[in-house]
């Protein structure tokens, strides 16, 4: 009762004696003077097995009727968007909430002597209605919605993303269906059929309306029921009581048997999550493992050399729709750190090289829309042709936040998924895929499925898994965002060694500055759908251009123009302007500027130039009141959010002001001691000043 109300019991024990007491009224109702034996006779009566069997002969067809139609039906609901679907919906499931006769009425106008297709049916001496055809016809028109609604339900719950993981391994859309969305929904569509069994079993009113009841041909069990109900009354009972019997067999099969609960799809979520408590791959000591690790991958290449396995990338995405217009290349066997704030078009990025980025093969006449992506000379979107390969004929290595391994498959099996995708045997692909394994230290992971495996063991596996095709392009989409810190590290390590051991080609999506300075060459900032900085990764978390970076690598970064004193005027566009001499302050105009006591780029800078203006937190003072004195800078802020960095505390304010100060400068971040934040009784919403020399700023061009 943890959470619950106590009173909540009332209504739920009300409900279970609703459904149970008429039952045990049923059971009560038996005759049992003449014995069991009695009840057997009435049970192994000729009419009564006739149309026990009949019932489960029929049932049993009707449910693989409602699965060969109703799975695909399913799937089409559920993996695809058409116009109308929500219509389509609705009419499939319309014999869940229409009455059984009213069904039955409809087949029989359909398929009936006289009907639609049955006169055409008639005149090929097809009779339909009223033969045992016509029964399982009924059960499978009211049985169908359950298979359709348990499936879909299914399908949607799983992540769609396993399926584009598939097809980037190389699996065609059959192999997928086969290999990868049936056995992940494999409960889903158990419990569909077994729902569906046991409403075809019970199926009553669109039988006897459609097929009548003939003994032995029409009349299954629920018939028999209803007509022996005046004939012979405890004949009815008994029966009755032996549907309830199957029913409460099939019921705890659907809900107590291996089918009752959706596998390890969701554990395997959690643990990637980084919930699951490590397990004793995690536990070896960081050193050891990166020992062990280094020896196996990182001296592998038999010429000592590492072989670059990357080819140029060249990718082009403008989307209007996405307010996405960027163009990016990567050299062969380069990693590129794909940074940006939240809607940035990273993932637009890697949607386009994956091939998995909805859009029109050719846009209309007058869209301003373009997509183009090539790996080396292979040409793999280009809108203006209308080429578009499709994701398992790319080459691509997809990697993401989750580790998305299948959890019908045991690691070696997942890593060789895409080998056999592409048509190697199960031998020598599960023999590659425990090679791949080894180099990532995931050797002894190899029989266990992903809900066996922690987060990092998981993702381990399903590096291996990327790398096993031996991608020409390798996308990670924040491979290390779910994953605790020391894992993420282990993790990071093994990037890192397979990527010197095989340099590969790589977009890296992260928000970490660690992944950035360990994995990437290059940087590239997206902000806005546009590329705002690009440059050697050192360079830009060392001289930023951008805010963002400038914040990713803890720097306080502020644009303008240069001034002719090696200053910044604060803003976009207007004239150089001289800096002060004394303090600048955001409460006057000559606030917009900032007096660089250092300009470190000083023989490029021209007066006039976009510039940004760089200096680090550790270099701010804070005051309540407006700092004198020296040259220096000061910014009335008010105080957004303190946070420990370290041993010393982070202090985040926004700058007050004229707007063209504030767009410019936005948050500044200053570090400070524990005991200053108590003497300066520093708390969010206080206004403050923080001030930095102006020998402390750096000033360099953009351009
Ligand atoms: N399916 C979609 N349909 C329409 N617009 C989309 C879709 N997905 C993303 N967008 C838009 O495209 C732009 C770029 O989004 P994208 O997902 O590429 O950014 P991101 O940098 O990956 O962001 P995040 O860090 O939040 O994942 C955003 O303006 C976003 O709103």
């Amino acid at each position: 009762m943890r959470g619950l109300p106590r009173w909540v019991l009332a209504p739920a024990i009300l409900g279970a004696l609703f459904v149970v007491v008429p039952v045990v009224a049923m059971v009560a109702r038996l005759d049992v003077s003449g014995g069991l034996g009695g009840i057997w006779d009435l049970l192994t009566s000729p009419t009564a097995t006739d149309a026990l069997w009949l019932s489960v002969r029929t049932s049993l067809v009707a449910t693989v009727c409602c699965v060969l139609l109703g799975a695909p039906m399913a799937l089409v609901l559920a993996r695809t968007t058409f116009p109308g679907q929500r219509v389509a919906r609705a009419l499939v499931l319309l014999p869940l909430v229409l009455p059984p006769v009213v069904g039955g009425i409809a087949l029989l106008h359909t398929f009936g002597r006289r009907g639609l297709i049955g006169q055409h049916l008639s005149v090929l001496g097809i009779e339909v209605a009223f033969t045992t055809t016509a029964v399982v016809m009924a059960q499978t028109f009211v049985a169908l919605p359950f298979l359709v609604l348990s499936l879909e339900g299914s399908l949607r719950t799983h992540d769609a993303r396993y399926e584009e993981v598939a097809a980037t391994l190389g699996a065609s859309p059959s192999t997928v269906l086969r290999r990868v969305t049936l056995p992940l929904v494999l409960p889903g569509l158990v419990s569909g059929a077994v729902l569906a069994f046991a409403r075809a079993l019970g199926e009553f009113g669109a039988t006897i309306t459609f097929a009548g009841a003939l003994q032995g041909v029409t009349q299954t069990l629920p018939l028999e029921i209803y007509l022996q109900r005046s004939a012979d009354p405890d004949a009815a009972v008994a029966l009755s009581l032996l549907l309830v019997v199957v029913a409460v067999i099939v019921t705890a099969a659907v809900h107590g048997g291996p089918f009752g609960r959706e596998p390890s799809a969701e554990g395997d979520r959690q643990r990637a999550e980084g919930d699951g408590l490590p397990t004793e791959g995690d536990r070896i000591p960081a050193d050891d493992d990166g020992a062990r690790h280094r020896r196996r991958v990182g001296t592998s290449p038999s010429a000592g050399e590492p072989v670059t396995l990357g080819a140029p990338l060249r990718v082009r995405v403008r989307l209007a729709a996405r307010a996405v217009d960027l163009a990016h290349a990567v050299e062969p066997g380069q990693v590129v750190a794909v940074l940006g704030p939240n809607g940035g078009g990273k993932s637009t990025l890697l949607q386009a090289v994956t091939g998995l980025l909805p859009h029109r093969p050719r846009p209309r006449s007058g869209s301003p829309d373009e997509l183009h992506v090539s790996i080396d000379d292979t040409v793999l979107t280009d809108t203006t042709r209308g080429t578009a390969v499709p994701p398992r004929r790319r080459r691509i290595g997809w990697l993401t936040q989750r580790p998305l391994l299948f959890a019908h498959l045991d690691a070696v099996d997942d890593v060789a998924f895409g080998l056999r995708a592409r048509g190697t045997t199960r031998p020598e692909a599960r023999a590659t895929a425990r090679e791949r394994l080894a180099e990532l230290d995931a050797e002894h992971l190899a029989g266990r499925r992903p809900h066996e495996l922690s987060g990092g063991q998981a993702q381990r596996v399903s590096i291996a898994r990327a790398l096993a095709t031996d991608p020409r392009v390798l996308l990670l989409d924040e491979p290390l965002a779910s994953l605790d810190v020391g894992v993420a590290q282990q993790v990071r390590r093994a990037l890192h060694d397979a990527q010197r051991a095989h340099p590969r080609t790589t977009l890296l999506v992260t928000h970490d500055l660690l992944d950035v300075l360990l994995l990437a060459d290059r940087a590239v900032v997206l902000e806005g759908g546009r590329v705002v900085e690009d440059g050697p990764a050192r360079e830009v978390l060392t001289r930023p251009r951008s805010r963002f970076a400038a914040r990713l690598a803890g720097i306080n970064l502020l644009s303008g123009t240069a001034t002719d004193d090696g200053g910044l005027r604060l803003g976009a566009g207007g004239d150089a302007a001289t800096g002060p001499s004394g303090a600048n302050t955001t409460s006057t105009l000559a606030a917009m500027q900032v007096v660089a006591g250092v300009v470190a780029d000083g023989a490029g800078i021209v007066v006039g130039d976009p510039a940004v203006a760089m200096f680090e937190p550790r270099a701010v003072a804070i005051h309540r009141e407006a700092p004198s004195g020296s040259p220096r800078n000061a910014f009335a802020v008010t105080i957004t959010s303190l946070e420990p960095h370290g041993q010393l505390f982070r202090a985040w304010g926004e700058v007050t002001g004229p707007r063209e100060v504030r767009d410019a400068v936005g948050h500044l971040a200053a570090d400070l001691t524990p005991r200053s934040v108590a003497d300066l009784r520093l708390a969010p919403g206080e206004r403050v000043w923080f001030a930095v020399k102006a020998a402390e700023v750096q000033v360099y061009s953009t351009r």
